[in-house]
């Protein structure tokens, strides 16, 4: 038999994206709503049971609100794009490359935490840094980003697209999570590793999809004073044998002169780079990633796929 999915939110920005990339798939038996009915409780409720896999693409109180109609159910596995239960300790949290065991976790587990995109980036920079012991897990870490609109789902595609909304942002570029509050924020501290509270700086672009997220670091802060080829060094060892995380060799980094945060859109891999110059005691780690690809949807097929056993 055929594992039956049901994506609950599966007309939204994240969960449209999940269907395309399971459009053509024969092995797997897709569950619906039609769109008028989405916000149908009972509908919803019964797909929920019926359901192997329920990949959950909603706001975090609807997300919220499905895990609890599930009271009961032993059986469905649950993957929450949301935010709701990414620092909840009986959840696997769902970035398979992050560990050497984070595969098996995912595997085995019934309820699965999708990253942030924003944390898929910084976490994917930090943790080997703190993993390989050059990052002090007291360091002053800062994280400045920028991502496409979509990432702010139908409500920002609207506010960006739509000059009649009284609601347009015309801004071509802008920063938010002004009071440091951002939600990603807890996910980025426990799963980077890190005592002290991450100082997190994200911005919006005018485009619609794709991400850059930048960790600069003081290299006499860090333990040992690294170089460049030492961080290189640390994120290349924690990245072999897997081919979904790129870490770009320094020679070819070297050679940049811009990063192209759209560089990967329409993939489900993320590209991690070391810039700066050798001897000069800084460093710019650097990630570029889909929000919609590595970020969201694409990290969502990929652990459905490891809990049915269908990647390696
Ligand atoms: N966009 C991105 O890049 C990323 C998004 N995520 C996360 O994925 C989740 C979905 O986000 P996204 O797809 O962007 O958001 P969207 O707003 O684009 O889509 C959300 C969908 O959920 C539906 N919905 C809202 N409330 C309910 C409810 N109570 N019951 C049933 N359906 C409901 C919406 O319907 P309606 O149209 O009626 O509002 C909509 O179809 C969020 O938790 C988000 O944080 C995670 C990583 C990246
Ligand atoms: C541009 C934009 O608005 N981005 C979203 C985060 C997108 C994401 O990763 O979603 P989660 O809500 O699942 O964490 C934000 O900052 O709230």
């Amino acid at each position: 038999m055929k594992p039956k999915i049901f994506i609950d939110g599966e007309h939204g920005t994240t969960g449209l994206q999940i269907r395309q990339r399971l459009a053509d798939r024969d092995d797997l038996d897709m569950l619906s709503i039609p769109e008028a009915e989405r916000r149908n409780p009972a509908l919803r409720q019964e797909m929920l049971h019926t359901a192997d896999i329920a990949i959950l693409c909603l706001p975090d109180d609807a997300a919220r609100e499905s895990v609890s109609m599930l009271d009961g159910n032993n059986s469905t596995r649950v993957i929450d794009t949301s935010t709701a239960n990414r620092v909840n300790p009986d959840w696997a949290y769902g970035f398979a490359e992050m560990d050497a065991g984070q595969k098996t976790k995912i595997a085995e587990a019934r309820f699965v935490a999708n990253p942030g995109c924003y944390p898929t980036g910084a976490i994917g920079l930090i943790r080997p840094m703190r993993q390989a012991g050059l990052l002090p897990a007291d360091y002053p870490v800062t994280v400045n980003a920028v991502s496409g609109y979509t990432g702010g789902g139908k409500q920002m595609i609207a506010q960006m697209e739509n000059e009649d909304a009284a609601d347009h942002i015309a801004a071509p570029h802008f920063l938010y999570g002004l009071t440091l509050g951002h939600k990603h924020v807890p996910e980025l501290q426990m799963h980077g590793l890190l005592d002290r509270r991450p100082l997190f700086s994200p911005s919006v672009g005018r485009f619609a999809q794709g991400m850059i997220v930048q960790v600069p670091l003081h290299l006499s802060d860090m333990t040992g004073q690294p170089t460049l080829s030492d961080l290189h060094g640390a994120l290349a060892a924690h990245y072999a044998g897997q081919d979904i995380v790129e870490v770009v060799p320094l020679e070819k980094s070297g050679k940049l002169a811009r990063i192209d945060p759209t560089e990967l859109n329409d993939t489900d891999r993320m590209k991690l780079f070391v810039f700066g110059t050798e001897g000069g005691g800084q460093a710019n780690l650097v990630a570029v990633l889909d929000n919609l690809g590595k970020g969201a949807s694409g990290a969502a097929v990929q652990n459905m796929d490891l809990m049915l056993g269908k990647a390696a």
